[in-house]
């Protein structure tokens, strides 16, 4: 409902189309969001049980599924969201063929690789929200969450690169651990959230909002997202969902940037592919 609202505010979207199991709590939203319209740039809403609603879409943002309890790791998720994938993905697929999809359940990175996979659409139509929102805790790349990967060797401030400064201060060896201390925070933004109002929300709605206006508008801008990684940065062990500098379009995913990393970096990024081969492993899809 974040990211509907936020989409809704910034007038992204002419029309919205809303699905969900639960009926009463559907109708209560489209509702709730219909009775704003008069304060808002027009924007048809509509919702439904049934996935016809959604038929001819540009865009399917799936947000379906179970979410984390306090404490609960996102990859915990996985059998919940796995099964429910297998009865959203296809119906949504052939309602709206020609549509590039978003998706945002957890874990993310796996889902995206199901969800390319159920829908059997081009991998540069199937997209993960990945660590588009990480980046904006942090500047971060591969798998969400837990073993996302810091990218110090990117980050500038007014066009100084922050690591090669420290070096040049000869700082880098004490200031290693603050690094890592803020990458450990960014990790950790959301259980903690989580533990204090119970889910995350505002952050992934202007998050997916910001890809979705890249998308429809065919603003061609880079975001660190959940794409088939194959064959880049030296990942070469199977089909793998993960963030990269992906450009981003009317059509999808344009191509992926080829970005300078340090190699501890690289490695980190293929361990984090080698995390989420090994689970994908196990599906048996
Ligand atoms: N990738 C990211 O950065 C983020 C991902 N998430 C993930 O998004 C997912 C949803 O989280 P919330 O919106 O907080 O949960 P929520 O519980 O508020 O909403 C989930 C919705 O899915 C619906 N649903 C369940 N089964 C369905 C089915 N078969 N068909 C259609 N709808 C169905 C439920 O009725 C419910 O309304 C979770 O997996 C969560 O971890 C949430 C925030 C950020
Ligand atoms: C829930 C989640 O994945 C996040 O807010 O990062």
């Amino acid at each position: 409902m974040a990211i509907a609202q936020t989409i809704l505010t910034q007038g992204i979207a002419n029309e919205i189309a809303l699905v969900d199991v639960n009926v009463d709590k559907l109708r209560g939203e489209m509702l709730d969001l219909q009775h704003a319209a008069a304060f808002l740039p027009r924007t048809k809403i509509s919702a439904s049980a049934d996935y016809s609603n959604t038929r001819g879409s540009d865009l399917v943002i799936v947000t379906a599924g179970a979410r984390q309890i306090t404490g609960e790791s996102r990859l915990n998720l996985l059998q919940r969201n796995l099964s429910l994938f297998s009865k959203v993905i296809p119906p949504l697929a052939a309602k709206s063929p020609d549509s590039i999809f978003l998706i945002v359940s957890n874990p993310v990175d796996v889902l995206t690789y199901v969800a390319w996979k159920l829908s059997g659409f081009p991998s540069n139509r199937v997209i993960g929200s990945g660590t588009n929102l990480d980046s904006s805790r942090h500047s971060l790349w591969g798998k969400h969450g837990d073993s996302s990967v810091a990218l110090w060797s990117s980050i500038s401030v007014g066009g100084v690169p922050i690591l090669s400064f420290l070096e040049r201060q000869e700082e880098i060896a004490y200031e290693k651990q603050t690094l890592e201390k803020i990458h450990k925070e960014v990790v950790e933004g959301a259980y903690e959230v989580i533990s204090l109002k119970g889910y995350t929300s505002w952050a992934i709605g202007y998050s997916v909002a910001s890809l979705a206006r890249t998308i429809l508008r065919d603003q061609r801008s880079i975001h660190p997202v959940s794409v088939l990684a194959k064959g880049f940065y030296g990942i070469d062990g199977g089909e793998v969902f993960l963030s990269l500098p992906a450009q981003l379009g009317r059509s999808g995913v344009l191509g992926v940037t080829n970005v300078h990393l340090t190699d501890e970096e690289a490695a980190q990024l293929r361990e984090s592919a080698r995390t989420i081969l090994e689970v994908q492993g196990q599906l048996g899809i």
